[in-house]
């Protein structure tokens, strides 16, 4: 069997145009557009890239887009300081602060300051809370993009066996309470699993999402599963690729992300849908 590729680039640009639709209808009812503050702190060269990519998209669908770049050696007391003026600022209905932050900033305090109506990129404790007790609000964007895509391409989930490698805050655990709110079966993997060849090759669904190129070796996957691959991986030669065996799984699957193209720009149309709902939100007040 050869995979078919489920094409990211094509469903996030199909979210972005309603996204912009409804930006258009709120601006004609004499609304605000959404905005979205964006806060980088140091010099990471990844992390710049993806807040570029962040800031480009919000003009794409019209969002005003706010962006904050401070120095490495802020200390986590302006970094607060920041997030409270933010935070009770009326022009801004979403705020990113991007990880990871530097060593000496406790980046879970910082994700806890945020107003939990603001929190577009869905970490803050309340919102996680929030998906586990199957009353989701703000919900992490990376899953979120993983189950609109899924269906996006009619594969249901419900009743199905789905193993999710990786068991990360902001990926692997919300990636697993979203598969258990749509009626999968998640199992969890992590660094202490023991036979994750047996745990990848039961599953339906497979969820990479550990940041190790070609942990998961692609005789691993079963005849026909469904495989997300939500790893980012920059090579010495400068490209892209996931943590699964991309050459090898395509052969065994029925479906797989690709990457590039795949996720990752699902994660962004996620984050700018995240905003209008914090808006809609906001405008009830
Ligand atoms: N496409 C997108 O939009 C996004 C992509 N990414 C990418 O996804 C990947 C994961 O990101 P993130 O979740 O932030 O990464 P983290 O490093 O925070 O988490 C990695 C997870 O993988 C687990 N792990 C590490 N080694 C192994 C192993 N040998 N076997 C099984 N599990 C293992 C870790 O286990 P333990 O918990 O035990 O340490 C941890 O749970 C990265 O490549 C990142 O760049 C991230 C965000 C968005
Ligand atoms: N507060 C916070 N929120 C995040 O959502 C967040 C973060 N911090 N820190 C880093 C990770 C990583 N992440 C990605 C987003 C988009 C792509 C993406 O658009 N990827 C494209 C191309 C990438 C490229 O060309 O470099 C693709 O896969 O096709 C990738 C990775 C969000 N993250
Ligand atoms: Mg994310």
């Amino acid at each position: 069997m050869t995979a078919q590729l489920i094409d990211g680039k094509k469903v996030s640009e199909k979210c972005l145009v309603t996204v912009r639709e409804c930006v258009d209808a709120r601006v004609a009812r004499g609304l605000r557009a959404p905005g979205l503050a964006v806060v980088l702190v140091g010099d990471n060269p990844a992390s710049a890239v993806y807040v570029r990519n962040k800031k480009a998209a919000c003009e794409k669908v019209g969002f005003q887009s706010f962006s904050y770049h401070l120095p490495s050696q802020t200390s986590e007391y302006e970094l607060l300081n920041l997030i409270n003026e933010l935070n009770n600022n009326d022009e801004i209905d979403g705020i990113l602060v991007q990880l990871p932050l530097p060593q000496h900033i406790d980046g879970q305090k910082i994700l806890e300051k945020i107003n939990p109506n603001k929190d577009v990129d869905g970490f803050h404790p309340y919102n996680v809370g929030r998906l586990l007790v199957r009353m989701p609000l703000m919900r992490p964007c990376t899953p979120k993009g993983v189950m609109t895509l899924l269906k996006e391409y009619d594969i249901d989930v419900k009743r199905k066996k789905v193993t999710i490698v990786g068991a990360s805050n902001i990926v692997g655990r919300p990636m697993m309470l979203e598969m258990l709110l749509a009626g999968a079966t998640p199992t969890i993997c992590h660094r202490f699993t023991e036979n994750l060849a047996d745990e990848v090759g039961q599953a339906d669904i497979v969820v990479a999402a550990v940041g190790n190129p070609n942990l998961i070796k692609g005789e691993w996957i079963k005849q026909g599963a469904v495989v997300v691959d939500v790893g980012i991986n920059r090579l010495e030669d400068g490209t892209l690729c996931g943590d699964v065996d991309f050459a090898i799984a395509k052969e065994r699957a029925a479906w797989i992300t690709p990457v590039p193209g795949g996720v990752g720009p699902m994660t962004i149309a996620s984050l700018l849908e995240n905003t209008l709902q914090a808006a809609e939100l906001s405008d009830k007040k």
